[in-house]
């Protein structure tokens, strides 16, 4: 991997094979793994998908958990080997202010920009089935595939898993 692939994105739908795609990009840098994760236990379901999480990673991987300051977390564990975070969309979720996405996405992308360090981050392809009936689900739909279009401008690689397959989007194929 070089240095140009610093910050790299991975989209794709539910249980598209995506976290495991971020895992195998993440671990091309030949450096110590940290895994940020986004997510909460919050109910018996999510703590055992945690847990087979964590058995699959193995001990190669150091885990932060941090459910809101992604950017502080970022920032903090810069220096210290190649961060996998996962994933976006909950984060997202997690500090969502109704009124303001850019109030969260600035500060990330900005941060992501600061990076010495790699960072592969996961996040959802959202919105592509029917428009929610929610007003606020509506509104966290569109926050949400603007906050990937500013991370994915953001990034130096882009990638989409689709059934398991990689797909990759930036830079196209045959660009420097
Ligand atoms: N808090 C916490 N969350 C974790 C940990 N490991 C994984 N997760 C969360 O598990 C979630 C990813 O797992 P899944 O929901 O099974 O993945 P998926 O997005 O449905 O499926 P894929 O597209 O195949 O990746 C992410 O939201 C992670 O934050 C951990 O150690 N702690």
């Amino acid at each position: 991997m070089t240095s140009s692939s610093r910050i790299i994105l991975v989209t794709g739908g539910a249980r598209s094979g995506k976290s495991a795609l971020a895992e195998r990009l993440a671990g091309q840098f030949d450096m110590p793994r940290i895994y940020i994760a986004t997510a909460t236990a919050g109910d018996k379901e999510m703590r055992e998908r945690i847990a087979r999480h964590r058995e699959i990673r193995g001990s190669g991987w150091r885990t932060v958990e941090e459910s809101l300051d992604l950017a502080g977390a970022l920032t903090r564990t810069d220096g210290q080997g190649v961060r996998l975070v996962d994933c976006l969309t909950l984060w997202l979720s997690n500090s969502f202010r109704d009124d303001d996405f850019a109030a969260e996405t600035g500060p990330l992308c900005a941060t992501l920009a600061a990076q010495k360090s790699p960072v592969v981050l996961v996040t959802n392809e959202l919105g592509l089935g029917i428009v929610p009936e929610n007003a606020l689900a509506r509104r966290f739909r569109d926050a949400h595939g603007l906050m990937n279009q500013a991370v994915a401008a953001t990034a130096d690689q882009v990638w989409m898993s689709v059934s398991g397959l990689p797909l990759r989007l930036k830079p196209e194929r045959g660009t420097p």
